[in-house]
Order: structure tokens, then C-alpha cells, then sequence
């Protein structure tokens, strides 16, 4: 049997995919947003993905976690940005177009607002057109991956919020945007060769990091972003999951419960390897 895994089809994830073939992986991918994977992931139509922290908070007894990586900040991000004419503490009542390909960032947003600039009755919701013409309009939107990085080049009016700035800023911690996902079934079902992957994983991160600029001269969004624009993003993420990012999770689940966005807490549960 084949692992299916998902792939985020954002820059912030060649570093976990482009040496993984090289590393021996020969299973299927699967690309598409975090939303389109959360939901191949919840349907059991991929065994394991990087994914939203936020679907694992919701669907947690039925997934299990790949130690030692995640998608994170620990500062800026710089690829999940709220950009808006009007200060934070403003947004009260306000309209919100949010980008329909997230979940952690969308709840990250409310938190930030609801917890830290003071801010009730958020209207957040993912418009009819595209988030960039609502940005182009001035109006206050979140856009997250390699569209915030474009937007952001674009400029505009209006001030941009990095979120993973503004969590540092008010906590001192991490922030998880994304983890690997395993499916406990497929886990359950594919134990060899999920044990395969975690080490063909690690080793694929590994390379990639070994030499970022070798990876930025063959990866093709060098033509937009730059050899150098690429290097600088990926050195600023945190692909790793240690103890800070732990309480970084910890703390960003507790406030979702606090604000009514998550309904129990979630318990961390890695595979055993
Ligand atoms: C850092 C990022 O985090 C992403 C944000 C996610 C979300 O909001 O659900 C999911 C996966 C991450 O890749 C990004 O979009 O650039």
C-alpha cells in the first residue's frame, strides 16, 4: 500500500517537498490550499498532509501528529497578512474579507482582535469576488501564502498587519499555522510505511535546509519572489515543533476556547516511531 499525502501548494512548503522523491519517496500527492486539504483529510481521502493546526483542533481523535515539524513563525511571517485602512482597534462591527484557503489564520485574526485590540462583533467572511479586488478597494482583508507575499509587493494605501508579528508581539511565542497530519486509521492501516516517511521526510528537510540558495535557484516562484527574497522567507519560518511551539499551539487553542471559536480542547497526540 501507497501513503497518500497532501501537499500545501504555497512556497512556505518546498522545503518539506522538493528533495522528497530524492529521499525515496515513490507514494501519491496530493496539492491544493489548507482548506481543500482539511478536508481531504477529514473525508479520509489523504492519510497524511501538513494541514491548519486549527483542523486538527477540531477533528483531533481522529488524527495523530508527525513529531518535530510544523509551519510556523516566530516573528513575522510574512505570508498571512491582514491588510487595512483603519487601525485594529477600528475593526469592531467592520466587514472582513477573509481568504476562503484557511482555517488557522482566520481564527488567529479573531483572536488577535477579540483578545489583544478589543474588538467585538467581527464580521468576517470570505467575499464573492477575489480578496485582492476587496484590498484594491480599500476595504480590510486577510490573505495568507504566496498570495499575501504578491499582495504585499503590490503595496496599497492602507496599513498591513503581519499576524504573526502581532502574536509574537502579545505573547512572546511561536505561532503554529500549520502541522503534519496523520489520519490515526491510515496510521493504524500503514504503519511501515508511514515509519518510511517520517524518515524520508526528515531527510528531505534536511537537504532542503542544508542549502537554501540551491533550492531558491531551481524553485520556480524565484521569478517573482527572488533567489534572495526566497532564502530570506524560508530562514524566517520555523519548520520546526519544539517545547515554545507547544505552548505557542497551547495557548492559540485556549483562546479560541475563550472566544467561542473551538468547543473542547484538543489533546496533542504524536505517532509513535
Ligand atoms: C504561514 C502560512 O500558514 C498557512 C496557513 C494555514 C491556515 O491559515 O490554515 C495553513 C497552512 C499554512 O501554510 C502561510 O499561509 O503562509
Amino acid at each position: 500500500m501507497t501513503l497518500r499525502v497532501g501537499h500545501i501548494s504555497y512556497v512556505n512548503c518546498v522545503p518539506f517537498f522538493h528533495f522528497l522523491h530524492q529521499s525515496g519517496f515513490n507514494g501519491e500527492i496530493v496539492s491544493g490550499v489548507p482548506s481543500e486539504l482539511n478536508r481531504l483529510l477529514a473525508a479520509g481521502d489523504i492519510d497524511l498532509s501538513p494541514s491548519s493546526s486549527f483542523e486538527y483542533a477540531l477533528h483531533w481523535r481522529d488524527y495523530q501528529l508527525l513529531p518535530g515539524h510544523s509551519i510556523s513563525s516566530n516573528g513575522p511571517v510574512r505570508s498571512v497578512l491582514l491588510f487595512s485602512p483603519v487601525a485594529l482597534e477600528e475593526l469592531s462591527g467592520k466587514s472582513i474579507a477573509v481568504t476562503g484557503e484557511s482555517a488557522t489564520s482566520i481564527n488567529l485574526l479573531q483572536v488577535l482582535l477579540r483578545e489583544f485590540h478589543g474588538c467585538r462583533d467581527l464580521d468576517c467572511e470570505v467575499p464573492g469576488g477575489s480578496v485582492e479586488e476587496v484590498i484594491a478597494d480599500g476595504g480590510s482583508a486577510l490573505l495568507i501564502g504566496d498570495r499575501a507575499l504578491r499582495a504585499a509587493m503590490r503595496g496599497g494605501g492602507g496599513k498591513i498587519y503581519d499576524l504573526g508579528e502581532l502574536w509574537f508581539r502579545h505573547t512572546g511565542l511561536p505561532f503554529v499555522f500549520a502541522l503534519w497530519i496523520v489520519r490515526r486509521d491510515a496510521a493504524a492501516a500503514k504503519p511501515e510505511e508511514l515509519s518510511r516517511f517520517v524518515r524520508q521526510l526528515a531527510a528531505a528537510r534536511e537537504m532542503a535546509e542544508s542549502d537554501l540558495q540551491a533550492l531558491a535557484a531551481v524553485t520556480p516562484e524565484r521569478s517573482w519572489l527572488g533567489e534572495e527574497g526566497l532564502v530570506s522567507y524560508w530562514r524566517q519560518m520555523s519548520y520546526d515543533f519544539q517545547d515554545r511551539h507547544r505552548r505557542g499551539l497551547e495557548l492559540f487553542f485556549r483562546l479560541c476556547g475563550k472566544h467561542g471559536l473551538l468547543a473542547e480542547q484538543p489533546e496533542l497526540s504524536r505517532i509513535q516511531t
